[in-house]
């Protein structure tokens, strides 16, 4: 067991402000008569709603030579701001020095309550996580030393604190507790298991490997509990109230379903204690100091069970991580390494129920009108269907376009219309990235396109053909040589080229020769006249194609069609 409190356990929490510096003398021994027992920021708030993790004060802590090789029990305190956790810590304390001196561990009638810093009144107090600066060893039944570690942390939806910064900091506390006391006022109510669900969700997020099931005991403290009648304070009416709360049936609706078998699978041990109201005293009197003569003698005969249910040698639960046990040192690496995760990026922003909710009805918004508009231009250039005049496809995109964004717009969603802003104009790109696909797709389909290589290449033979036979009937023989090689080049690129269309082999060779004869196309043969006579082929035969094929409805229709005309104007004015 620890050594006795009258040694260091000398001074209120609120009356020091420094950290635990200075344990050692000059000569390295510890210095146990001036250090004092207190609590000690490891977890600190940062005002842009970051957390640091002091490594410097959690090391000396749980780095001090007699305890640095124990297994560690971590006993932490978390939920709601301003619903006692400090309180309750602070009795957790007295009994960890005073269980073993004989007597009543509660303390004196007139003695106020030390420790953890606690105070009445409705803003905040505690803030990031602190730890007792003291790791208490105790000895266990079977024979083995363990350190116990008491922490305490920042309480929850306080009105200056994120979702994302409370779920940092309950997930924190889960994921480096052996047991976590859920805090909860009254009841064990529904919003009360959903947040569970999304702080331990956060916590599993950042925990690299998962076996079985990833946090330890979790103990559900319900204060002021105002019915006994139904269910006994204590461990045996919670147990009972606890099962009913998290009973899984067929019956029940799909979401409180699976809250459940999420609490379910996260914690290898469940239990719950029915804590009774500590007296009026306790809770609205600016004057009380803690001390027992104020506190209601219910509240203090339960405090008699449960502080022993978490902390007597029995039932103390050494920190496991991954199936294998964890000492002080251990811990000092596993604080650092999920500190260093939540400081970073990549893991994603818890947000409120609102914002979540609002964010999934737009993206699902945007999803089906997506959607939507993929089936409609499938219809009429989907990759069965024939070759569409681009201008035609064109006018077809402007009224899908039209057509997805209204539906967008006129569907319900939460969040309101500034939100759902961005979420509009995330659908425009994305209908205009998918209208490009759907173009170059169209082109793939054009005939003339794909000849335009072979033709180029034939041209470029034939006119190097023509040049070699003159010049070598006016004896410019080197000329009509170098002509002959042309042509020799020309051919080979075009076998080259057929073959790469043919096989799909050699891709990038196939690219380069295209990109030649296209070069060659536009500076040489095209300016020539090419550019009137093949735009003129090509637009009356792909016309033709198009009006066969779609039996002048989808294309031509829409052009004389006055429906569709004034919508996709009405486009623009939406923009
Ligand atoms: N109603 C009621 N009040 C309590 C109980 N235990 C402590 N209190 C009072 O609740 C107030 C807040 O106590 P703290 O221990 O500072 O609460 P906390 O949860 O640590 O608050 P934060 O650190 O701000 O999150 C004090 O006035 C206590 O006297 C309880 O079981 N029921
Ligand atoms: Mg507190």
């Amino acid at each position: 067991m620890a050594e006795s409190p009258s040694v260091r356990h000398r001074k209120h929490a609120s009356e020091s402000s420094d950290d635990a510096s200075s344990p050692s003398t000059p000569d390295g021994s510890d210095m146990e008569v001036v250090q004092e027992a207190r609590p000690v920021q490891v977890v600190v708030a940062q005002g842009d709603h970051t957390f640091e993790l002091d490594e410097a004060a959690l090391e000396r802590i749980l780095l001090r030579p007699e305890v640095r090789n124990k297994e560690v029990v971590v006993v932490s305190v978390a939920g709601a701001f301003r619903k006692g956790k400090s309180f309750l810590l602070d009795f957790l304390l007295r009994y960890m020095y005073r269980q073993s001196m004989g007597g009543s561990w509660l303390g004196g009638e007139a003695e106020p309550l030390t420790g953890f810093s606690w105070r009445g009144g409705s803003e905040r107090e505690t803030t990031g996580i602190q730890v007792w600066n003291e790791v208490f060893l105790v000895d266990k039944p079977d024979g083995s030393q363990v350190a116990v570690l008491l922490m305490d942390t920042q309480g929850t939806f306080d009105s200056q604190s994120t979702i994302r910064d409370s779920a940092t900091v309950f997930a924190l506390s889960t994921m480096t507790s052996s047991v976590q006391v859920y805090n909860l006022s009254q009841n064990i109510q529904e919003d009360d298991l959903q947040h569970l669900q999304l702080f331990t969700e956060y916590g599993k997020l950042a925990m690299e490997e998962i076996f079985l099931k990833p946090f330890q005991s979790l103990v559900l403290l319900v204060r002021d509990w105002s019915f006994p009648y139904e269910f006994q304070y204590g461990s045996v009416g919670g147990t009972k109230l606890l099962e009913k709360r998290l009973k899984i049936s067929e019956k029940q609706h799909e979401e409180l379903q699976s809250v459940r078998k999420h609490i379910h699978s996260c914690f290898t041990h469940m239990g719950c204690f029915l804590m009774p109201h500590p007296g009026l005293n306790v809770a609205t009197n600016p004057h009380f100091d803690g001390r027992l003569a104020d506190i209601d003698p219910e509240f203090k005969k339960h405090l008699q069970e449960l502080v022993p249910m978490l902390l007597s040698p029995t039932n103390l639960v050494v920190k496991e991580i991954n199936g294998s046990k964890i000492t002080c040192r251990g811990l000092v690496e596993y604080f650092k390494a999920y500190m260093k995760i939540y400081q970073g990026e990549e893991l994603p922003h818890p947000k409120s129920m609102l914002q979540a909710t609002a964010e999934a009805n737009n993206l699902a918004a945007v999803a089906l009108s997506k959607d939507s508009y993929v089936k409609a231009m499938e219809q009429i250039c989907g990759g069965d269907r024939p070759f569409l005049a681009p201008a035609d496809l064109e006018r077809k995109h402007q009224e899908y376009r039209y057509t997805a964004v209204a539906q967008f717009t006129s569907t319900k969603k939460m969040g309101g219309e500034e939100f759902s802003r961005r979420y509009l104009e995330q659908l425009e790109a994305e209908l205009d990235e998918l209208f490009a696909n759907f173009v170059k797709h169209n082109d793939g389909k054009n005939i003339f396109h794909s000849a335009r290589t072979p033709a180029t290449l034939f041209v470029v033979m034939l006119v190097f053909y023509v040049v070699s036979g003159l010049t070598g009937f006016v004896g410019l023989d080197l000329v009509a040589s170098l002509c002959n090689m042309a042509v020799g080049a020309a051919l080979m690129a075009l076998c080259v080229w057929a073959y790469v269309r043919y096989s799909g082999a050699f891709r990038d060779v196939g690219v380069w020769i295209d990109r030649i004869a296209e070069t060659v196309w536009n500076q040489g043969l095209e300016p020539v006249g090419g550019r009137i006579l093949w735009g003129k082929m090509k637009r009356s035969i792909s016309d033709s194609v198009h009006r066969g094929k779609n039996g002048g409805d989808n294309g031509g229709g829409a052009e004389r069609n006055p429906a569709v005309q004034p919508r996709g104007r009405g486009k623009a004015k939406m923009n």
